[in-house]
């Protein structure tokens, strides 16, 4: 992120070495302190599309390695609010951006931050797999080829992200065959090891399991787990199952429509650790989506 990028961020990957790294994953929500330590955080975050106001003041901090997990009915905004992390907005072109996005302080948005450089340090996996059609290795090497990321041995960079997803068992006799010759989850787990390749700090993940099925699932989430250890995940999630099960924080958002044009603007209403939303929330809307009650 041009001159303002601190080159060694304090999370960075190339810092975590095998004695920082805590022995054991901890249980979603323990030793969790009562506010995140935050990598990251909005300030007043609106997103307008033309003249629709998808997001309206959203206010939230991401805390490292955690796992936080963005939650609400279909509409309210969860993968808006995604996107503007890493700027993916930009590239839609009638989307705009207000209010602050800070990482490490550094403001995304900010006139000298190139969005290649935030997309690098804030990577992303999308709802739907999609690998390039390009072989195992080459899916993972590609990254850091492009960025001209110094390695000791490609090789090992590629066998180490593949293990980081746990992927490499199951692919490592067959690292030239095409991306597209893997099962779903396998490929989910391609896109996650392609993800880390460029050594992000923070990792977003849109719906990644909404394709899978429920043991592909199971893999996706013990994985979000051990990479907490690492990285900073923010996940946006319809199963509120997934959520209760993964996250350490959670934020839930409705959409509220306008009286005059019926247009139904993204709001955050209550965020928190995840056990209070998803056991004592404090705001009747949030108890009532949780219960099924509405949404
Ligand atoms: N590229 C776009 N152009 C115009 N409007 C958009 C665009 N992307 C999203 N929207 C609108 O912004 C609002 C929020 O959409 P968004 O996809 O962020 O919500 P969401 O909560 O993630 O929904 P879902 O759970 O259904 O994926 C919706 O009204 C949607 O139609």
């Amino acid at each position: 992120m041009t001159s303002n990028t601190p080159k060694e961020h304090p999370v960075s990957n190339a810092t975590a070495t095998a004695e920082t790294k805590r022995p054991t994953v901890r249980n979603p929500g323990e030793d969790l302190p009562n506010q995140p330590l935050p990598v990251m955080e909005t300030r007043a975050l609106n997103v307008f599309y033309g003249d629709f106001h998808a997001v309206h003041d959203v206010d939230l901090k991401f805390g490292r390695h955690e796992i936080t997990a963005l939650i609400g009915p279909s509409g309210c905004g969860k993968s808006t609010v995604l996107r503007c992390l890493n700027r993916m907005n930009d590239l839609v072109p009638s989307a705009r951006v207000e209010g602050t996005v800070l990482y490490h302080d550094i403001d995304v948005y900010g006139p000298k931050v190139d969005p290649i450089e935030v997309r690098r340090h804030i990577g992303m996996v999308f709802q739907k797999a999609n690998p390039f059609p390009k072989s195992i290795y080459d899916n993972v090497a590609y990254g850091p080829r492009v960025i001209g990321m110094k390695v000791d041995s490609m090789d090992d960079h590629v066998e180490q992200c593949l293990r980081s997803a746990a992927l490499w068992d199951e692919v490592k006799d067959k690292l030239k065959e095409s991306g597209y010759s893997l099962s779903g989850g396998q490929q989910q787990r391609l896109c996650i090891a392609r993800a880390i390749a460029t050594k992000p700090d923070i990792i977003l993940m849109d719906e990644p399991c909404s394709a899978l099925d429920p043991i592909a699932t199971s893999a996706i989430e013990d994985l979000m787990l051990n990479l907490r250890e690492e990285y900073t995940i923010i996940i946006v999630t319809h199963n509120m199952q997934q959520a209760a099960r993964v996250s350490d924080r959670t934020a839930f958002f409705t959409a509220r429509p306008d009286e005059t044009t019926g247009n139904r603007t993204g709001l955050l209403v209550e965020f928190d650790k995840t056990s209070k939303i998803f056991g004592t929330p404090s705001d009747k809307r949030t108890e009532d989506y949780i219960s099924g009650r509405f949404g």
